[in-house]
């Protein structure tokens, strides 16, 4: 997607060897203007495929979820990282590793909010390893439901997420791919 490359280029930084910041747009100051040719953007690819619910992970992931949820005219439901008493006791589960954070915690959805009928589009903000991604596709496949694909606003291609999950047959739609980060520049798959 030529605009985000643009903004990423403009107002991207990069953080020693892997990380990119682009805390000025997408994951801490949100361009909602941007997410909102995002979600479009999501919709057009996934049109298609009757999805009945996006399903992501807090934190970075619920706002581009919930702006692209207005063009599917679906619920988000959002994986929680901590305990909570207003959780539901019956969760479904994952172990998930953070990059950025470098630990581990259980990610928890309630049982509730995922039918072995739903057919669900997951999205996030960013692909790296594939941690978060798997996380959510595991606790998919505890409800019985149907991973329909994955839509990601930045994957890294040099790490090796899109490849884990591609390799298992599952759909991942990113619309920037960075393949490195050299002396401070970002490039971009062709
Ligand atoms: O492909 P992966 O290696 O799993 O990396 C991608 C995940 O990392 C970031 O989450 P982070 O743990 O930074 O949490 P945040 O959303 O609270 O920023 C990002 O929002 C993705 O969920
Ligand atoms: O802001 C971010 N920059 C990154 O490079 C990254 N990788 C995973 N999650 C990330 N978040």
């Amino acid at each position: 997607m030529k605009l985000l490359e643009e903004r990423i280029i403009k107002d991207g930084r990069v953080e020693g060897t892997d990380i990119l910041k682009v805390d000025s747009f997408l994951n801490h100051q949100i361009d909602v203007e941007l997410f909102n040719e995002i979600g479009k953007e999501f919709k057009r690819l996934y049109a298609d495929k009757g999805i009945t619910k996006i399903l992501t992970i807090e934190a970075s992931g619920i706002g581009i979820a919930c702006i692209a949820a207005q063009y599917f005219n679906v619920p988000v439901v959002f994986a929680k990282k901590t305990e909570s008493r207003n959780l539901d006791q019956e969760t479904y589960e994952s172990e998930v590793y953070s990059f950025t954070k470098q630990k581990s915690y259980i990610i928890r959805v309630s049982k509730r909010y995922i039918q072995e009928n739903d057919k669900i589009l997951v999205i996030d903000d960013f692909l790296a390893n594939g941690k978060a991604a798997l996380g959510l596709k595991d606790i998919i496949d505890q409800a019985g439901a149907t991973l329909e694909g994955i839509g990601i606003v930045i994957e890294k291609t040099f790490q090796k997420g899109g490849q884990l999950l591609r390799q298992d047959g599952i759909r991942v739609d990113s619309l920037a791919r960075v393949k490195a980060m050299e002396n401070g520049q970002v490039i971009f798959e062709n």
